[in-house]
């Protein structure tokens, strides 16, 4: 990727799972998602964006959750804007919501089967058998037998997680997956993810540019409601290249600086004459696109 794109459509993969365009949602006079096109395939896809971008409503609107005002959607080969398309796209996507509700008097055994039975699934033994399979994959085996209330808060956002990956999404959206997680936990969710990558499409918001330079694939940077750049973790990093380095002192060609050590700035922007570049990172590819966009 050699520039920054505006409105970007992403590379269409084979066998297309998810296609937008022209999505737009607005809240009064707010848009917050805007024009938005994608079409993705297999794999897993992260979307960064400062805060307000419009990220958890594009995820929304993906997870059928919100229906956009404008533009064409297609999920799974289906118009979740016809109902029976929409209920056949929910028996086969798994949602993690950014503020999920749990039942605390669930255990979550029970919680996982509760959602197993809304996505129609009929044979009790099958479900649970499914559903000990989904708390052994997030590592809630010891605890599955225990009231949602009385599990630690990451314990929880692992029972939500649980709950999107029953029934094998095909199509799995999640909303700040690893907020909550400890380290092991973080990297436990990343094996989870790469499984479920290879059947369908993952696509997961976060704040954090080094959970998707280990996990993702593709990489779209949302700002004001629009992709403002899309393409790979290393593609992202890229764009940093030959415009980040390293001072003890502020720096008027600097786009973006900030301190990285007692007295040490980094900076992202026009290299000064004599400066040495330093090698770039996720952080600063992202730190530079969103800036350009300004
Ligand atoms: N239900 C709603 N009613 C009114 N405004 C909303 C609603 N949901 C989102 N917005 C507005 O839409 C914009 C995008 O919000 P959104 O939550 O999608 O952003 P985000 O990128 O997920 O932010 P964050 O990183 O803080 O979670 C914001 O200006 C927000 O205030």
């Amino acid at each position: 990727m050699s520039t920054t794109r505006t409105d970007a459509a992403t590379q269409a993969p084979t066998g297309t799972l998810i296609s937008a365009a022209g999505i737009t949602k607005a809240f009064g006079s707010q848009r917050a998602v805007d024009h938005v096109g994608l079409t993705l395939g297999r794999g897993i896809v992260g979307v960064l964006g400062p805060n307000g971008a419009g990220k958890t409503t594009l995820l929304r609107i993906l997870a059928t959750v919100l229906a956009p005002d404008r533009g064409t959607l297609s999920l799974l080969g289906l118009d979740p804007a016809h109902p029976g398309a929409r209920t056949e796209v929910r028996r086969r996507l798994g949602y993690l919501p950014q503020s999920p509700r749990l039942y605390g008097g669930f255990t979550p055994l029970e919680m996982v089967d509760y959602v197993a039975i809304l996505k129609e699934q009929t044979d009790a033994a099958r479900r649970r058998h499914e559903a000990v399979a989904v708390l052994e994959a997030v590592g809630l085996t010891d605890v599955m037998h225990k009231r949602i209330r009385a599990l630690s808060g990451g314990m929880q956002q692992r029972v939500a997680l649980a709950s999107a990956l029953i029934g094998a999404p095909e199509l799995l959206v999640l909303d700040e997956p690893a907020t909550g997680l400890d380290p092991e936990q973080r990297i436990a969710l990343r094996s989870v993810l790469a499984e479920t990558s290879h059947r369908g499409c993952v696509v997961l918001s976060t704040h954090n540019t080094a959970e998707v330079a280990a996990l993702c694939q593709q990489v779209l940077v949302m700002d004001r409601g629009r992709i403002c750049w899309s393409g790979t973790p290393t593609e992202l990093a890229g764009e940093a290249e030959g415009r980040v380095w390293e001072s003890d002192v502020e720096e008027p060609t600097a786009l973006r600086s900030w301190l990285t050590g007692p007295g040490t700035r980094r900076h992202v922007g026009t290299l000064p004459d004599g400066a040495s570049p330093a090698v770039p990172t996720v952080d600063d590819g992202y730190l530079l696109v969103t800036r350009l966009t300004r």
